[in-house]
């Protein structure tokens, strides 16, 4: 069946996949990668690329973030040049609903001789910085507020040492701190004291890339991560596919009872979205790293999905995905260790109780994690909240479900270029 969507339709008419959906796929580049090269680029020691960086509204946000600092940052090819430049001058810096340029950059303008002033969307401000702010005082940086909006004063040159933050919000708490860490006078020594830190893979990434670039890192210690001062060499790497933008991807094998190869998929990887591989089996899909020209990532749906239960505390952002797969499976889910995704795009455990109710499914949502029970579903809008990946979870549904209508579809414009027209294209093929 041919499906006609039109991908600037408010809202958009996700497009259902009446046959198997056979297809092998490119996708763009990681956001979290490409973001950490930008910004290590930034305050490397020369002129540095970022290949197939990816093109989406947080890594632009990035690009011009850096670049109001004083770095530049050619972005008209498909590498990234960034060229180091003197962090002079005060500045304006946009974070959009960027977790990575809100967390991320503040640590660097530190090093900056100007005033940089940081904001972002409305939602922005309701998302948790505090800690990094408190932190970076701690740590020798003027800093004039708590929360988007706020000032960071720099004088050339932060002093450092030993901080403690409450990381239980955030991963990216440990991560910016980290990134900026060599270029401090004595360096960065962060503890985490409180619950335990989420999204731990994402801070092994951090520690991956600051070693790549010849930056000494210590993280021998459980809670306990300290970079020496010192070179850190320029960037020159390719951006791996985005795993985590993965999930709708292989969720429609799983829903349609076709197979999606994701090529290019890593053999060994710090990304978080890789975890989809031990998720999907666990529903009763196939999933196969498989080599050759069309080789990457296979999942094969067998036409029926099984319930899970599941710890995300490590993989909070495949929550949404796995949520809509949850509710098409055939027995009960229970999705465990994500209170913290209350702070991520919008709060996420609400929105998609919320958002799966109104479409029919029985969805209960607990402080920390969701039940999701089998249930007739039927069509309806499905709202984002600005959320990229609410969006991803409405497609998913609609490709299985008639009549979901996705609200603010180009939301997924944060990490993913024309993400509906692609998603269109591959079912409509
Ligand atoms: O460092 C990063 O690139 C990210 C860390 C994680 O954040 P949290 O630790 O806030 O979950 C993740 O959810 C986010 O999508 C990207
Ligand atoms: C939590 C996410 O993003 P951010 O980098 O804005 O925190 C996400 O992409 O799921």
């Amino acid at each position: 069946m041919l499906v006609v969507t039109d991908p600037l339709a408010d809202p958009w008419p996700a497009p259902r996949a009446a046959h198997p959906v056979d297809a092998v796929v490119t996708l763009p580049g990681s956001k979290s990668i490409t973001n950490r090269a930008l910004l290590l680029a930034a305050i490397a020691d020369g002129p540095s690329v970022v290949r197939r960086a990816l093109r989406s509204r947080d890594t632009t946000l990035m690009a011009t973030a850096l670049t109001a600092l004083g770095s530049h940052v050619d972005t008209s090819a498909d590498d990234w040049v960034v060229t180091p430049g003197a962090f002079a001058g005060d500045a304006a810096v946009d974070c959009g609903l960027a977790g990575t340029v809100m967390r991320f950059v503040p640590p660097v303008a530190g090093l900056s001789t100007g005033a940089v002033a940081f904001d972002g969307d409305p939602h922005m401000r309701q998302r948790p910085i505090g800690e990094i702010l408190g932190a970076l005082r701690t740590l020798g940086v003027d800093v004039a507020g708590d929360a988007l909006p706020f000032t960071v004063r720099g004088t050339g040159s932060v002093p450092g040492g030993t901080v403690v933050v409450d990381a239980s919000a955030s991963s990216q708490f440990i991560s910016a701190l980290l990134l900026a860490g060599a270029r401090y006078d004595r360096g960065v020594d962060v503890r985490h004291d409180g619950k335990p830190v989420p999204s731990l893979p994402h801070i092994q990434m951090t520690v991956a890339m600051l070693r790549e670039q010849g930056v000494e890192v210590d993280d021998a210690d459980a809670n306990r991560w300290s970079v020496a001062p010192g070179p850190l060499k320029p960037v020159d790497r390719v951006v791996e596919p985005d795993l985590s933008n993965a999930a709708p991807f292989l969720a429609l094998a799983a829903v349609s009872g076709g197979s999606v190869t994701v090529r290019d998929w890593p053999r060994h990887t710090t990304q978080a979205g890789d975890a989809l591989r031990d998720i999907l089996a666990a529903m009763g899909c196939e999933v196969d790293l498989t080599d050759g020209p069309d080789g990457g990532l296979r999942v094969r749906g067998s036409g029926t999905l099984l319930g899970i239960d599941v710890d995300l505390h490590d993989v909070g952002e495949l929550t949404p995905a796995v949520a809509a797969l949850c509710a098409l499976a055939e027995a009960p889910s229970h999705l465990r260790g994500i209170g913290h995704i209350r702070g991520h795009e919008t709060d996420r455990l609400a929105a998609l109780a919320t958002e799966l109710g109104a479409l029919g499914a029985e969805v209960t949502e607990h402080p920390d994690g969701l039940t999701i029970a089998p249930a007739p579903l039927h069509g309806g809008v499905f709202r984002t909240y600005a959320d990229h990946r609410m969006a991803h979870a409405a497609v998913i549904l609609g490709a299985a479900v008639d009549g979901v209508l996705v609200e603010n579809v180009a939301t997924t414009g944060k990490t993913f270029p024309d993400f509906a027209g692609f998603w269109s294209g591959l079912i409509d093929s």
